[in-house]
């Protein structure tokens, strides 16, 4: 099998992430996708809880089988390092064909990520081109996908909903259900 490991905060997760691993789905023949929630990312904050934005995952992923939530950085304790989620998953996964999906964005620092160098040896690395992002400056061999441009972040998100303003079609509905019953980013 070929497995994508789609990597982030997803505080909360949106309708740009989904388009961005349904492409990388597509385009590079995976037969699954795992949302990896990272719980401690050793280079944000993130404003909500672990286990809630693990909630939104696994609401936004439920509709579509190629689609499945992780709990490997949930369930590890410690920052949430890239290396050891990829040393867990050819553990767990020894036949099959791994591969890192995260934003042209994150990877342009990967150098400075624990043992960041060591990672292409552990599963193809792809960079989604995101909008205002160039993949010039990505300093370690990455596959590039280019999506459509969707300009929207979470950060954008939580704005909007700390702002008191709509969210609907920016999130699946599932999750703008969630983010209203659970007050969060208010
Ligand atoms: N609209 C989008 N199109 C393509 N890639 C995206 C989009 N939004 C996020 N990504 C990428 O997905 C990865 C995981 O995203 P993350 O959970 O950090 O969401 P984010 O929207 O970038 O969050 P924040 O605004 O809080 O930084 C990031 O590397 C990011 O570049
Ligand atoms: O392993 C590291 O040191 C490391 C440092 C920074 C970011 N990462 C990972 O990069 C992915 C993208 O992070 P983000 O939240 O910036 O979109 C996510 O899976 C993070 O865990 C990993």
């Amino acid at each position: 099998m070929r497995i994508g490991l789609f990597g982030g905060s997803f505080d909360p997760i949106h309708l740009g992430h989904l388009l961005a691993a349904s492409e990388a789905a597509e385009a590079l023949g995976l037969d699954r996708v795992l949302f990896v929630v990272a719980a401690r990312p050793p280079h944000k904050t993130p404003v909500a809880p672990p286990e809630a934005r693990y909630e939104m995952v696994l609401l936004a992923t439920a509709e579509d089988p190629r689609f499945c939530p992780s709990r490997l950085e949930l369930d590890r304790p410690g920052p949430s390092y890239t290396v050891d989620t990829l040393e867990e998953a050819r553990r767990l996964f020894p036949r099959d064909e791994l591969f890192f999906i995260t934003g042209a964005d994150a990877y342009r620092d990967v150098l400075t990520w624990k043992e960041g160098r060591r990672l292409p040896e552990l599963a193809t690395l792809v960079a989604v081109a995101r909008p205002g992002y160039a993949l010039e400056g990505v300093p370690l061999p990455v596959l590039p996908l280019y999506v459509p441009e969707v300009g929207i972040s979470s950060t954008e998100i939580r704005r909007r909903l700390k702002e008191g303003r709509s969210v609907r079609y920016w999130v699946p509905r599932p999750v703008e259900v969630y983010l209203a019953k659970h007050a969060l980013y208010r």
